[in-house]
């Protein structure tokens, strides 16, 4: 196991002292409306669709050192980036710009990286324990994991360089970095916490579509990372792989990402590879039942788990080729929505409520019978719901020319047998879009409820 010290583990540089002169976004803005709204409902300090800044000040050493590698010509030219440049070689620090210095609490009720609105970039993670490692063990790897991430997540960062820190983010804020941790149902046997099992981590059932890797499934830990920088990922990924040494090893690994913030020219929902607007009729933090859909509530049971959710990840391969041929009108029809702005075959735009009794003039139903959205709508499913938040993923092209791409699809909820299960099952054998997906590996994960000042995760759990 690893002795490093907690700077040593988690150390991120900063040069020279805070300046907070409250510089705002500009312009930035791919967070879907819902996402914005999540956000802001859970504290996340945001200017237009991305976070208000911390700012901090570069030095004049390291952005010189940039525009020696980009060219310092070009960077001087004029404009705002230009008046930033000059400011910096007169000696005067410059703030980190909107998506590096925006920042997403470690500590709170919940853990982070549910409600936020997505990153551009994601790593999901599974670890499992190497032989002989007990509740001792993991205990002090959640420690470590925990004060690394505070560390990390920190608008106010160490002001040296750790020995060990590889520094690929010695330049970057911390880029709305969220790092969440589950346990999956082979931790309790593993670590002696039978007892503690909860019974919404019972497997998840088969569904007749699946094409499950195990290698590529479950786990005895999940991580979560996301960030809207990637290098300030790959950091935090490769520092939380360091800090397990010895205690716990990398089982799978996926990599994701989302559009970029302010990518798009003004605030919007996002994307999927199909090139549908995915996330439209997601859960919003000010629906009245928000809460009690997505997290287990104090006096739920297990107790450890109050302020906690439940996980599903799904690795969803998309047979794009096969997509792609279908003209847009079809593709339409299969999701129920349009594809250029995502409002519903039943009328109005993105956000008005579709209407899944409307029939068209000829008498055909406006949204199908096997359209996505009806399939999997809470009104086909006795009200059953969950918090989608999802990455795309591309890791190459088959030797067949065929992308390997699609959607690492996480979905969140208080308890699976009333979010995910119900609704894949219906999903499974009725849903248009099924014969386009491809489910290649599945988890199930407990995320436990977030920590305060000086704990870690699972603590309750561990130490209870
Ligand atoms: C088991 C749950 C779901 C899986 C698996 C799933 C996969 C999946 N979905 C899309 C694309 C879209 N999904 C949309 C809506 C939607 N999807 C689910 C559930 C699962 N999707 C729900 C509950 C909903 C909302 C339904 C409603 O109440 O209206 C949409 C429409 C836009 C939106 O509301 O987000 C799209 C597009 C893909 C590509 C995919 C697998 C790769
Ligand atoms: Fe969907």
């Amino acid at each position: 196991m690893s002795n490093m010290s907690k700077a040593a583990r988690t150390g991120r540089p900063r040069n020279g002292a805070a300046m907070d002169d409250g510089t705002e976004a500009g312009g930035a803005g791919a967070a879907n409306g819902a996402a914005i709204g999540q956000a802001e409902a859970n504290g996340v300090a945001r200017s237009g669709a991305r976070p208000r800044q911390e700012s901090a000040p570069i030095s004049r050493r390291r952005l010189l050192g940039t525009a020696g590698a980009a060219g310092a010509a070009g960077l001087m030219a004029g404009g705002a980036a230009g008046a930033g440049v000059a400011a910096a070689v007169d000696g005067e620090p410059v703030a980190l710009a909107t998506v590096g210095s925006a920042h997403i609490p470690f500590e709170g009720a919940h853990q982070a990286g549910i409600v936020q609105p997505a990153q551009a970039r994601g790593h999901l993670v599974a670890f499992d324990l190497v032989a002989g490692a007990d509740r001792k063990d993991a205990a002090a790897l959640l420690r470590r994991w925990s004060d690394a991430v505070r560390t990390m997540t920190a608008a106010d960062r160490p002001s040296a360089p750790a020995a060990y820190d590889d520094q690929v983010a010695y330049d970057a804020g911390p880029s709305s970095l969220t790092v969440t941790f589950g346990f999956g149902r082979s931790f309790f046997g593993r670590t002696g916490l039978g007892s503690a099992l909860p019974e919404a981590l019972a497997p998840l059932p088969d569904f007749a579509g699946d094409r499950l890797d195990a290698a590529r499934s479950n786990g005895d830990l999940w991580v979560q990372i996301g960030a809207d920088d990637a290098l300030v990922a790959f950091h935090a990924l490769r520092v939380l792989q360091k800090a397990a040494g010895g205690t716990a090893a990398v089982r799978w690994q996926m990599n994701g990402f989302n559009r970029t913030p302010g990518a798009a020219p003004h605030p919007m929902t996002g994307r999927n590879l199909m090139g549908q607007i995915d996330g439209t009729n997601n859960p919003k933090p000010s629906d009245p039942d928000f809460a009690r859909r997505v997290f287990v509530p104090a006096g739920g049971s297990p107790g450890w788990m109050a302020g906690g959710s439940y996980a599903v990840v799904r690795r969803i391969r998309m047979l794009l080729d096969d997509w792609d041929h279908l003209a847009v009108a079809r593709q339409e029809k299969v999701i129920g929505r349009r594809k250029s702005d995502g409002a519903p075959l039943s009328g109005g735009t993105e956000f008005t409520p579709v209407d899944l009794a409307k029939f068209n003039a000829d008498g055909s139903p406006a949204i199908a019978g096997d359209a996505h959205v009806r399939v999997a709508a809470p009104a086909s499913n006795g009200g059953a719901a969950m918090l989608r938040r999802a990455f795309s993923y591309h890791d190459g092209i088959d030797q067949d020319g065929t992308p390997d791409a699609g959607l690492l699809f996480v979905a969140w909820q208080a308890d699976p047998l009333k979010g995910f299960v119900p609704v894949q099952r219906k999903l499974d054998g009725g849903d248009g879009l099924s014969r386009f997906l491809r489910h290649e590996s599945s988890g199930l994960f407990a995320v436990p409820g977030g920590v305060g000042r000086g704990e870690y995760v699972g603590q309750r759990l561990l130490e209870g």
